[in-house]
């Protein structure tokens, strides 16, 4: 059986005690036939496809005709109960912003090592950490993934590396930070106006979750994960099956698909149309909406023919807002089905729990007989 593992900011944890170079090194340096064994993770890395994954609309979901506006939340609402996921497009973020970050992560990943090497965890709370993507096994095993990745906390504190230093052409030259920077500006307005509409499909105020979660100091972490062709897509994984923290996903690759989500217990690979964004509900819409919206199994496997990355925008609560279910849905429900926690603890918790997809929110469950 694949081991199972926990949510992927566990990764950082391994980071601190790993010495061995980066995938893509490793990749890129020899003639590779297969997979060396501290990576093997079989799996079967070839999903079904469904024509029935969700497609939203957001300039729907934003329009001023109510007919609109209407049908684009009943279509919200039942992406969020039936898949957990759906493939955003007409979310006015610029095409030329989403290339630019998919380029600019590029070139960091093709920083000198040294460069890269700088960010290597020395503290699991380091709001910048670059390193090669491990788990640890229900067996207590460390499984290499291969993937190597940078992740940083962009807000309510930005952090992000100086480099690269892109130039846009011969007279001009912008940072990585920059472009990261208007990412996680854009990302978040559309996090907020999607989160808004989920709001009210669950009969809350518009701006009830607005409040409850203090969004506007909401925690959002960047991650760009670089994953090089691998010699034996059935023994080794980008990502293992996981759910993510916080709230909504957001996610856009370099155009080489490899995210599959899991639905009624099969995995189905995702599909982006050009220019869209893929996006998942996650741990604490779970919890928020006491289990209405489920946080999705997902996992990103990996191919022999083509390098991928993807960039991954994390948006969740405030860092000091107390997450549980909404009052007048435990009202409605009778009981509440998980504790509640502050956002950043569940995060700091996640890190020292190592061992299942969704352990952490499992730990938060209230039991029947409670
Ligand atoms: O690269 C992907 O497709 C998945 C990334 C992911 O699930 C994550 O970073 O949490
Ligand atoms: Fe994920």
């Amino acid at each position: 059986m694949a081991p199972s593992t926990s949510q992927v900011p566990n990764e950082s944890a391994d980071q601190v005690t790993t010495t061995d170079s980066f995938v893509k090194v490793l990749a890129e340096s020899s003639n590779l036939k297969s997979v060396p064994t501290q990576f093997t993770f079989s799996n079967d890395f070839k999903g079904s496809y469904s024509d029935s994954i969700p497609i939203i609309d957001f300039s729907q979901l934003t329009s001023e005709n109510p007919h609109q506006r209407s049908k684009a939340l009943q279509e919200l609402a039942k992406a969020c109960e039936e898949w957990g996921f759906f493939v955003l497009i007409n979310h006015g973020i610029p095409e030329t912003l989403l290339k630019a970050i998919i380029d600019a992560s590029l070139e960091f990943f093709e920083l000198p090592d040294d460069d890269k090497r700088r960010y290597e965890a020395k503290s699991l709370s380091d709001p910048i950490i670059c390193g090669r993507g491990s788990v640890i096994t229900t067996e207590n095993h460390r499984i290499r993934l291969w993937k190597d990745f940078v992740k940083c906390y962009v807000h309510p504190e930005f952090h992000c590396p100086e480099k690269p230093l892109i130039l846009r052409n011969d007279v001009s030259a912008i940072n990585y930070r920059d472009i990261v920077f208007e990412f996680s500006e854009k990302t978040r307005s559309v996090a907020r106006k999607l989160l808004q509409g989920i709001s009210e499909n669950l009969e809350l105020e518009q701006g009830y979750m607005d409040e409850a979660l203090k969004l506007d100091s909401c925690f959002q972490l960047y991650a760009a994960n670089f994953y090089p062709p691998c010699p034996q897509p059935d023994q080794a994984i980008g990502i293992p099956p996981h759910t993510d923290f916080g709230l909504l996903t957001f996610l856009i690759h370099n155009g080489v698909p490899g995210l599959q989500i899991q639905h009624d217990g099969e995995w189905f690979n995702t599909n982006s149309p050009q220019n869209s964004i893929l996006v998942n509900t996650a741990d604490h819409l779970e919890i928020f909406s006491n289990g209405r919206y489920k946080s999705v199994k997902h996992r990103a496997v990996v191919n022999s023919e083509a390098m991928r990355i993807s960039i991954v925008m994390a948006n969740g609560a405030a860092p000091d807002a107390v997450v549980g279910p909404a009052a007048q849905l435990v009202e409605r429900d009778g009981r509440a089905l998980y504790r509640p926690m502050k956002f950043i603890e569940y995060i700091v918790s996640m890190q020292s729990n190592r061992l299942h997809g969704k352990g952490n929110l499992e730990c938060l469950k209230i039991q029947d007989d409670e």
